[in-house]
């Protein structure tokens, strides 16, 4: 079963149910229908065999017609059992099957998207997709969708058996069936409506829940927490009121299938007394009828239910069909990957909107290129770009002379060492995370990073050394110590571009001359944002930025000169600075 949706990476329709497991639950379905009609119809043959007079049987019982019945009986048992089970297993297979190539095509939607389109995301919104959402659409398919069919068609056998054994009892259980499906349609408008607000009162709260994870320390230092208390209470209450108005609608559905369930049987049992009374119908009809009708119930209740779950399903449906529907790019369309040269970098008029104005400029292979200007004035921006992780808005980046528009992403991505408080460390271990670009890494390779980042001075003071275990973010360590991993990881497969954003802010003397030799002996471009004076002097370039406009450009050695200048003819505004040295 198709939905016409196409993931652009496998080409496979996420939404598809898969066929085989359609077949297999509508041929439980039909065991399980056919099962029914023969478990009534030996019901029927029993009383008439056996059963007393009143049933229609004759004055002497038939023992054998009975104890043909009786088996007949037994097998029809099996029947339904094993349509039964093997149809509700087929269904949450099916359901589960679909959700786990949705959450994988949204994974995938989700790893094409730049750093800005996720920064701009509420984070509450997208765990739902992954959650909630996905559970919704499951349950839609697994107990309404498929359950549901499965039960239409027993439904239909349990009415054929009806007008079987009586035409007036199949016209009775239909008509009361359709009057209880008329009021449900009638009521259940409103449903989306609250699930709607139920939602995205529910998205808020994950991400207040979310944020306050991450940002507690800020709470209690500020001493926010009766603030904060106050509006996750109000958060609360709002969503328990639209859990509320959901359950109350849904609540009314319970009703009206439970109603559903019982009104059969009782249609049969007052249009069978009747038909009984006028001696148009035997007891055995009547009392295999109730059989029936009793059977039903479930059945009715499930397709019901399928309205509820409809309805639940359809805003899910729609969010994630918007979310893998919003711009994210292709990791691997099939263009030719990008080759790793010398490391030279091209911007022609590369711009990004809001933060960076139409640059031209050529920084040469194995050049050392300081980039620095005031807060705000697209430093991080610039790098994020050159790494591939923010999209330009126009003009072309050109590395090693290929156009990046023109090569696959996944071979662009990774191709630059990068440290930034953008990428911050993830849980495992210390090992894991200097090796996450590269996990094959050999242990030659691990040493020669450990060694030429200085990292073993931290390695030192850690307890387990390497095989530290990091929380979320590297939290269990400190600022300088987590900047010093990320550096590591960034060293590692020696890459051709080092991209650097601030990398020194928060390190001691000893780890930043540790970053300043590092930066020396680096056989490769380093592009490094900054505002430390030793390091803009060490640079062959310096680039200036203004408000995303790049205004000067000055080398190294001009700059020594001019701090020297300025310190000369200034001593009191750089004392206790350090200097330039
Ligand atoms: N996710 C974002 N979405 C939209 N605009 C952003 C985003 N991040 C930054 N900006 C804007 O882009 C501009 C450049 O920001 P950027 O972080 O590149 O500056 P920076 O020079 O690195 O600053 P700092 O020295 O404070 O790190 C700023 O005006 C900022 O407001």
């Amino acid at each position: 079963m198709s939905s016409g949706f196409s993931d652009p990476s496998t080409g496979k329709d996420p939404f598809r149910i898969s066929r085989a497991l359609i077949a297999a639950v509508v041929a439980a379905g039909v065991l399980q229908s056919v099962a029914l009609v023969f478990f009534v119809v030996a019901v029927h043959q029993m009383l008439r065999a056996v059963g007393p007079d009143q049933f229609g049987s004759q004055a002497q019982a038939d023992w054998t017609a009975g104890t043909n019945a009786a088996w007949l009986l037994l097998a029809s048992m099996a029947g339904v059992a094993l349509g039964r089970g093997a149809s509700f297993a087929f269904s949450e297979r099916a359901g589960y099957e679909m959700v786990r190539e949705l959450r994988m095509s949204q994974y995938r939607h989700l790893q094409g998207m730049s750093q800005r389109q996720l920064q701009h995301r509420s984070r509450g919104g997208l765990l739902l997709r992954f959650t909630g959402d996905l559970g919704m659409l499951r349950t839609w398919v697994s107990r309404g969708l498929l359950e549901g069919s499965v039960c239409v068609i027993v439904v239909c056998a349990g009415l054929g058996t009806l007008f079987w054994l009586d035409p007036h009892l199949g016209t009775a259980v239909a008509g009361s069936l359709c009057l209880v499906a008329a009021a449900g349609l009638a009521g259940g408008h409103g449903m989306r409506k609250s699930i709607r607000s139920m939602r995205r009162r529910r998205s808020l709260l994950t991400s207040n829940i979310d944020e306050q994870l991450q940002a507690m320390p800020v709470v209690q230092g500020f001493d926010r927490l009766a603030g904060e208390e106050s509006r996750l209470s109000r958060q609360n209450d709002a969503m328990t009121r639209s859990l509320v108005s959901v359950a109350n609608r849904r609540g009314f559905w319970r009703m009206l299938t439970a109603l559903c369930g019982l009104l059969p049987v009782a249609a049969v049992l007052c249009v069978g007394l009747v038909q009984v009374r006028n001696q148009q119908m035997d007891l055995a009809a009547l009392v295999s009828g109730l059989v029936v009708a009793q059977y039903l119930a479930r059945p009715v209740r499930v397709i019901g239910q399928g309205h509820d779950h409809w309805h639940r399903s359809r805003i899910s449906d729609g969010k994630i069909r918007d979310f893998l529907a919003s711009s994210s790019r292709r990791l691997d369309d099939g263009s030719p990957s990008l080759l790793v040269g010398a490391g030279e970098i091209q911007m022609r008029g590369l711009a990004v909107e809001g933060s960076l104005k139409p640059l031209t400029a050529t920084i040469a292979g194995g050049q050392f290129v300081a980039v620095t200007g005031a807060n705000g004035s697209g430093k991080s921006t610039l790098l994020a770009a050159i790494a591939g992780l923010v999209a330009p808005t126009s003009g072309l980046l050109l590395l090693d002379g290929q156009d990046t528009s023109e090569v696959n992403l996944r071979s662009r991505l990774g191709r630059c060492g990068f440290v930034s408080p953008d990428l911050p460390l993830m849980r495992g271990s210390v090992l894991r995370n200097i090796t996450y670009g590269r996990p094959l890494s050999t242990g030659a390779e691990i040493h020669r990073v450990v060694l030429g980042s200085g990292l073993d001075e931290v390695l030192s003071d850690l307890e387990n050394g390497i095989d530290t275990w990091l929380t979320e973010g590297g939290r269990n360590l400190s600022v300088g110590q987590r900047q010093r991993i990320a550096w590591a990881r960034a060293l590692m497969g020696n890459p051709k571009i080092l991209l650097l954003d601030e990398p020194g802010s928060m390190l001691d003397r000893r780890a930043r001359d540790a970053l300043h030799g590092m930066l020396h002996h680096h056989a490769g471009t380093v592009v490094l944002a900054t505002h430390d004076p030793d390091e803009l002097a060490m640079a062959d370039v310096i680039w200036h930025l203004e408000r995303g406009q790049l205004v000067r450009v000055q080398s190294g050695e001009s700059y020594h000169e001019e701090s020297w200048l300025a310190q000369q003819a200034d001593p009191a505004r750089f004392a206790g600075m350090g200097g330039i040295r």
